[in-house]
């Protein structure tokens, strides 16, 4: 485990874990969207899993947990501008103290650091600040009632997901992987990590699985295929969904696919992944 420092403690500081200290997750599911390498569409899948479920009637909060590079905002035109000057949390004892209300777009409750930084603001603060924003932001967010808490985590197995993880054991994990040998690679130190922290593994998406000609809907692979024993599918991970790539449109802020454009290839690949990871649950 790494060092976590005292701010990483859910709310109050020295507090005993999350479900001694008796809090609940705000969620009666959280799914926590996981990769071992970056820009394998972790963020795609997590923002059209929540809508898709959204779609289906359910109560979705999207916790963007990625403090570092939060990507939801940008992916929904909703980035903020304006430099953040203060940080409040820093201020001893400020811990969870100021409620934040979510930001509400396609019927999800949306949190996101990407809300309160700027845009081309660097989040380059210590592991306690960035813990102490992690606990706001989980269990100081106004979610309401919640069936769904879908988590969008950062790539690989660093101390924001081992927090994420320690402060909700009963989160379910969906693991996004490329058909590339160093992503299945990668993710693979992820389901270990998992195991190690006892987090149930609901399965995996394939994303970014050969492109489909616009001319003739063919589809072309684009990688060598992975060999099968270094792949996570030979580590146990059900196929939960297998995801297309698709050449980019002119309109740029077209996410979440699934309500945008629920008749293209990928929309209805993620809906079909939304549907096979709601059935594990
Ligand atoms: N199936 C797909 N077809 C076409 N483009 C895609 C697909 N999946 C993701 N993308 C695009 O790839 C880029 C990376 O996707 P995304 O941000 O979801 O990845 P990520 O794994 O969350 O990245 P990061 O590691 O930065 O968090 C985005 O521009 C996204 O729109």
């Amino acid at each position: 485990m790494p060092r976590l420092g005292p701010a990483w403690q859910p709310p109050v500081p020295g507090a005993q874990p999350a479900e001694q200290a008796g809090l609940k997750p705000p969620a009666a599911e959280v799914i926590a969207v996981c990769s071992g390498k970056g820009g394998v569409g972790k963020s795609t899948v997590a923002l059209n899993l929540a809508a898709a479920l959204a779609q289906d009637g359910a109560r979705v909060g999207l916790l963007d947990a990625d403090v570092y590079a939060p990507d939801i905002p940008l992916m929904l035109g909703l980035a903020r501008r304006a430099t953040a000057k203060h940080w409040t949390l820093a201020r001893p004892g400020g811990l969870a103290r100021t409620p934040l209300e979510p930001v509400e777009r396609h019927g999800l409750r949306l949190m996101s650091a990407g809300f309160i930084v700027g845009e081309d603001q660097p989040v380059s603060w210590t592991a306690d600040l960035v813990g102490a924003l992690l606990n706001q932001m989980l269990w100081s967010t106004v979610w309401g009632e919640l069936d769904f808490l879908v988590l969008d985590l950062p790539p690989g197995t660093g101390d924001i997901t081992q927090a994420i993880l320690r402060l909700i054991p009963a989160a379910r994990a969906v693991l996004v992987v490329t058909p590339q040998d160093a992503a299945h690679l990668d993710t693979r130190r992820v389901i270990t990590a998992l195991n190690a922290a006892k987090i149930t593994i609901a399965g995996g998406v394939e994303n970014m699985s050969g492109l489909i000609c616009p001319c003739c809907g063919e589809r072309i692979d684009l990688f060598p295929p992975v060999a099968e024993h270094r792949s996570i599918w030979s580590a146990g991970v059900t196929r939960l969904g297998t995801v297309p790539m698709e050449p980019a449109k002119d309109d740029a802020l077209a996410e979440p696919v699934v309500l945008t454009r629920p008749e293209s290839v990928r929309a209805l690949a993620l809906r079909a992944a939304a549907t096979a990871i709601r059935a594990t649950l």
